[in-house]
C-alpha cells in the first residue's frame, strides 16, 4: 500500500518551488482552488491569469487523469486574489500520499489562507440527483483506517502540529456561506450538505461496498479531496469543500448501470456554468485576512 521508495520533500524543497512561483508572478493569492475531475474550466474564468504547466514547476508532480489539464493558473476571481490547480494528483496515479497533498503546503507558503477544494463525487444518498453540488460537512478517511494519512511520518512543526484535529476541517462560516450563496443565486433545488467518503480507486465501488459506506454516514463517494483537506488544516488554510454528484452510485443488484469515467466528465460539463457562478460568487464573498 505505501510508495515509500522516493525521498519525502523537506521544508527547503518546499520553498525552492514556492519561491520560485513567486519569482516569476506577480500574483499573491489568498485564496486557492482546486478543479475536481471535469471541473477545470473554472480556472478558465480568471482574469489576468499567468499560467505554469506543472512540468516547468519544480518538485510538482505531472497530472495522467483525463480531465486534469495539468496547468497550476493564478489570477482575480470576482475581484480576489487566486491560484487554481485545473488537475489535481490522486494516489491511484501511484504516487505516495505525500506527493499528492505537495501543493497544499506550496499555497502555504505562498501566502494562501483559505482553500476551496472541488471534486466529482458518487451519490450514495438516495435523494441525491446527478447534477447536485454538496457542500462537504465532514469526511470518512477509509484509507486511514487503514494507516494511510498523508501526515504520517516525520512531522515538521513549521507546517503545523504533530496531532492536528479534524471536528472542524470544514470551515462552518464557509459552510453557512456556501448555503446563503446558493439560495441567492436559486440553486436550492441541487445544493446540498453531506458527508464525503474517500477511497483509494481507480476502481469504482461494488454494490456492497455502496451499500456499507452509505450505512456509515456517507452521502457521497470519491477518489480525492480528503488527504488534501488534511494537509491543509494541518497547516492552518481555512478549508471548504464542494462536490458535484456526477453519477448515483449504485444500489441495486438488478441495475444495469455502471459508473464510469465519462460519465463523470459529461456531467461536468453539463454543470459547468452554474458550478463556475456558484463558486466565483462564494469567492467574491470570502472575507479575506480575518484572523479566522
Ligand atoms: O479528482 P476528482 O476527485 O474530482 O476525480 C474523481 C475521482 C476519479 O479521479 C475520477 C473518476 O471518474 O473522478
Ligand atoms: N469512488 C468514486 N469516485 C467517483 N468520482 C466520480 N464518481 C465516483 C464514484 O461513483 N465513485
Amino acid at each position: 500500500m505505501f510508495q515509500e521508495d522516493e525521498k519525502r520533500f523537506s521544508y527547503e524543497d518546499h520553498k525552492t518551488t514556492a519561491d520560485w512561483l513567486l519569482s516569476k508572478t506577480h500574483h499573491r493569492p489568498l485564496i486557492a482552488i482546486i478543479c475536481g475531475s471535469g471541473l477545470g474550466a473554472l480556472a478558465d474564468s480568471l482574469k489576468d491569469q499567468v499560467s505554469f504547466k506543472y512540468s516547468e514547476i519544480p518538485n510538482f508532480p505531472q497530472s495522467t487523469v483525463h480531465g486534469h489539464a495539468g496547468c497550476l493558473i493564478f489570477g482575480n476571481l470576482n475581484g480576489k486574489p487566486c491560484v487554481c490547480m485545473k488537475g489535481r494528483f490522486h494516489f491511484y496515479e501511484g504516487y505516495p500520499i505525500w506527493k499528492v497533498t505537495f501543493p497544499i503546503r506550496i499555497f502555504h507558503l505562498l501566502g494562501v489562507e483559505t482553500i476551496i477544494v472541488t471534486n466529482a463525487a458518487g451519490g450514495l444518498n438516495q435523494e441525491y440527483k446527478v447534477g447536485d453540488i454538496m457542500v462537504i460537512k465532514d469526511h470518512l478517511n477509509l484509507p486511514g483506517f487503514a494507516g494511510n494519512n498523508p501526515l504520517v511520518g516525520p512531522n515538521d512543526e513549521r507546517f503545523g502540529t504533530r496531532f492536528p484535529s479534524m471536528s472542524d476541517a470544514y470551515n462552518a462560516d464557509l459552510r453557512k456561506l456556501a448555503c446563503t450563496v446558493g439560495k441567492e443565486l436559486g440553486f436550492s433545488d441541487f445544493i446540498r450538505e453531506g458527508v464525503y467518503c474517500v477511497l483509494s480507486g481507480p476502481s469504482f465501488e461494488t454494490i456492497a461496498e455502496c451499500r456499507m459506506l452509505n450505512c456509515l454516514g456517507a452521502d457521497a463517494v470519491g477518489m480525492s479531496t480528503v488527504h488534501e483537506v488534511i494537509v491543509a488544516r494541518h497547516c492552518g488554510l481555512r478549508v471548504i469543500g464542494l462536490s458535484l454528484i456526477t453519477n448515483k452510485s449504485v444500489m441495486e443488484y438488478d441495475s444495469s448501470e455502471k459508473p464510469n469515467h465519462e460519465e463523470v466528465l459529461e456531467t461536468g460539463k453539463w454543470r459547468a456554468e452554474q458550478f463556475q457562478t456558484f463558486v466565483s460568487t462564494l469567492v467574491g464573498r470570502i472575507e479575506l485576512n480575518n484572523n479566522f
